[in-house]
């Protein structure tokens, strides 16, 4: 024998083919045909076992495919070659009463609902009837129908399993086609599936003496007590196998990534947080030291809400105002401001939150004097909106991760060091950092990661909040702040390109992922 195991299945088809081939010199044989036969018993065992055979490392057969289109009769379609089309029926219907003409509405009566108007089109179009003031009058009663002779044709051609389309002509084709728009034909795709030996498979069964032993997959006590283990074979483990795929239920690929996300974070010692999704323009912009002028705000990028149009806001506004106007804490001068007038009415404004940023914030708001001395590190995953056109990289709401961490003495160094951390945890080895611009940060940055074939791709924001956002909460440490888009870490992780993939919820690629 050869270098390689065969699984008993495997033995039992070149046992298939070495008997045929020595009766008949037989290389090739159908699929059905050997599933009929006794060491085989059903197509899937068939396939299952030819698949080994024909893998890489054996290559004994091949498996021959040969697809064509068959036309079957419906369920329908069997019902009218015993009755005869709906036309034939209303003739028929005629004949049997002796009518010459009856009213068009009586059909309902002769004919299902669905069939009235075909049969009407029909009766007119093979000149059976003709119609005239919603009579139909009889014209030729003893007519032949093509399409009921062809019908006939692929009843008995279905009895004798010869249903390739390929089997009628032109102008049967065109019947067919008819028949088809009828409901009472359906056209089918049919696989036929043949193995056929290769010649390594020829020299194979000339060579060999296949003895098919039973075998066992697992010992019991049973066999060791009754000591039948000394004869059993027991098949061999191969987990090289080629088997089915399964696809078990999982969650959605956007779950996921937001699943492994949570778990790296929590794993660095972050705890979670949850805002609502509509806020207002205070919370989104003006605590974040963003001017009520800034182009962010415009039309283009944030949802305003109608209704509410207005949301509360906390007495702290006028710490905001007075950090805006004149960059102002209590008494305090700590910046210039942005030097225009604040108007509260506008921060009243309701919005869909355009970042999660306003989660970190309204955390940094939240706390006491007490807890304010202490470290925090906290994060939130959350969808955010903007008025976007939707296009391969943009859609109009989308998943953002954000997180801080409040402490004692932090600062950039340990920012970046956090990042790359936190980068390299998503599966990212190479990341490298750019500086940048946030409103709300000073110094900011932007982390590139990079990735094969793809070259370097900016994939968070991030910097240490600045005074002006920190200080009106009471905040004089270092707030270490960063911000990353789920969706493209997610179009990474699949190799998408188009970031609509990721929503359009394609089945067979849902399976895959
Ligand atoms: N909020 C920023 C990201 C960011 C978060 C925190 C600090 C700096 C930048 C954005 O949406 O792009």
């Amino acid at each position: 024998m050869e270098d390689f195991k065969l699984h008993n299945d495997e033995k039992k088809l070149l046992k298939i083919f070495q008997e045929a081939y020595d009766n008949k010199n037989i290389t090739k044989l159908s699929v059905e045909g050997l599933a009929k036969n006794e060491l085989m018993g059903s197509e899937t065992k068939v396939m299952r076992t030819a698949l080994w055979l024909s893998a890489e490392d054996k290559k004994l057969v091949n498996i021959i495919e040969n697809k064509s289109k068959i036309a079957k009769l419906t369920e329908e379609g069997k019902k009218v070659v015993e009755k005869g089309l709906p036309e034939r029926q209303v003739a028929n219907y005629m004949i049997e009463n002796d009518l010459k003409n009856i009213p068009i509405k009586e059909l309902g009566n002769i004919l299902d609902k669905s069939e009235v108007n075909p049969a009407l089109g029909n009766l007119k179009k093979k000149k059976i009837a003709k119609i005239e003031k919603g009579n139909i009058i009889i014209e030729n009663l003893q007519y032949e129908d093509k399409e009921e002779n062809t019908l006939n044709k692929i009843k008995i051609n279905e009895e004798n399993k010869n249903s390739d389309l390929n089997n009628y002509n032109d102008e049967e084709k065109k019947l067919i086609n008819n028949l088809q728009k009828r409901g009472f034909i359906a056209i089918e795709e049919e696989v036929d599936r043949a193995i056929e030996l290769t010649e390594k498979g020829i020299e194979f069964i000339k060579n060999n003496i296949i003895e098919i032993k039973e075998e066992i997959s697992q010992l019991t006590r049973e066999h060791i007590v009754s000591g039948k283990w000394k004869d059993c074979h027991i098949r061999p483990y191969d987990a090289k196998i080629p088997s089915e795929e399964v696809y078990p239920a999982k969650l959605h690929p956007m779950t996921r990534i937001i699943n492994d996300v949570k778990e790296v974070l929590i794993g660095m010692g972050f705890k979670e947080v949850k805002n609502p999704i509509v806020e207002t323009e205070f919370w989104n912009f003006d605590v974040l030291f963003e001017p009520q002028d800034h182009p962010a705000r415009d039309m283009q990028d944030t949802f305003f809400l109608r209704y509410p149009n207005k949301g509360e806001i906390p007495e702290m506004v006028k710490d905001i105002k007075s950090i805006h106007e004149k960059g102002m804490v209590g008494d305090k001068k700590i910046s210039k401001g942005w030097r225009y007038e604040f108007d509260e009415e506008i921060s009243k404004k309701t919005v869909l939150r355009t970042h999660t940023t306003v989660s970190s914030i309204k955390y940094l708001a939240s706390l006491t004097d007490e807890e304010k001395e202490k470290p925090h590190k906290i994060f939130s995953i959350d969808r955010v909106f903007r008025n976007e056109a939707i296009d391969y990289s943009h859609l109009p709401e989308f998943y953002q991760c954000e997180g801080i961490i409040l402490a004692e003495g932090v600062h950039f160094d340990n920012l970046i060091g956090l990042l790359k951390e936190f980068l390299n945890r998503l599966g990212f080895e190479q990341v490298r950092i750019r500086p940048a611009y946030f409103p709300f940060t000073e110094p900011s940055l932007e982390a590139e990661v990079f990735v094969e074939g793809r070259g370097w791709l900016e994939l968070l924001g991030a910097g240490v909040f600045r005074p002006e956002v920190v200080e009106p909460l009471g905040i004089n440490k270092p707030v270490l702040a960063w911000g990353i888009g789920l969706s493209r870490l997610a179009m990474l992780r699949w190799g998408l390109t188009d970031i609509r993939e990721l929503h359009k919820n394609e089945l067979n690629w849902l399976k895959k992922a």
